[in-house]
């Protein structure tokens, strides 16, 4: 089974077409890197995977759940850190995990159990008495991601995650979720930064809502540099090295 499957998704916003037949699928405990540049529609594509917008255009699947037909079964399936942090500044990592556990309907025992293992596997364990106001950006962007694995879901969807971020930051956050890649979690990881991008990872380049291409890194860029090779494929719009 794929974990999830997006089949010529569209949404417009009045006159301005955002996605365009948009087709790909992700195996089960992959990194892919959604590339695009500003504007490419990132953003849009994520407000339909967690069922914030819904289109009559296409099909969205999660562990084989039609998110239209069974919206509840495939959304229980994705957890999200959106590009916007949401967290209370003024409560502890702790109580933050805990509150999310219970708006999943975890409580008690469960949630300190899935807490401590989700804030383990950011490297956050020790931090879990902190106010969040005390963390630096970096922690508080792992502490989100830790939140969004408390229910187990099967694919981990994050936009732009290391938006403003330092580069050291930066890059623990992009090997702490490789880690989690790689201990069998779907991962779809937008951004518009190609040093986020692994040869091994797979990449669906998306520009003005469309798919240009769906490939392992190592062979888009062939030897290349990536940014290159996206240069090149969007006509010249702006890609971060
Ligand atoms: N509320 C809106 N009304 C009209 N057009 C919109 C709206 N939101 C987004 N758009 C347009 O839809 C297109 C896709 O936007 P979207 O935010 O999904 O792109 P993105 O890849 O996430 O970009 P960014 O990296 O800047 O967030 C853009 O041309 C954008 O201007």
């Amino acid at each position: 089974m794929t974990a999830l499957d997006v089949s010529d998704l569209g949404y417009s916003y009045g006159a301005k077409r955002a996605l365009d037949g948009v087709s790909f699928t992700l195996a089960p405990g992959r990194f892919t890197a959604l590339l695009g540049p500003n504007g490419a529609g990132k953003t849009t594509l994520f407000s339909l995977l967690t069922r914030l917008f819904v289109t009559r255009e296409g099909r969205i699947t999660v562990a084989g759940h039609d998110i239209a037909r069974e919206p509840r079964a495939a959304l229980s399936k994705i957890g999200v850190v959106f590009q916007q942090p949401t967290l209370d500044l003024d409560m502890s990592v702790a109580m933050n995990m805990r509150y999310f556990a219970a708006l999943h309907g975890i409580s008690g025992r469960e949630a300190r159990d899935r807490s401590e293992r989700a804030l383990a596997q950011l490297g956050m364990a020790e931090r879990a008495k902190e106010r969040v106001r005390d963390l630096n950006g970096g922690h508080r962007r792992r502490m989100e991601i830790a939140r969004a694995l408390i229910h187990d879901p099967e694919v981990l969807l994050l936009d732009e995650p290391t938006v403003g971020l330092d580069f050291k930051s930066r890059q623990a956050i992009v090997d702490h979720v490789h880690g989690l890649a790689e201990a069998g979690l779907t991962v779809l990881w937008a951004t518009h930064l190609v040093d986020e991008i692994r040869d091994e990872d797979d990449v669906v380049v998306l520009h003005r809502g469309r798919v240009l291409a769906h490939d392992r890194a190592a062979r888009l860029h062939a030897g290349r540099p990536l940014a290159d090779v996206f240069i090149e494929m969007t006509g010249g719009a702006e890609v971060a090295a």
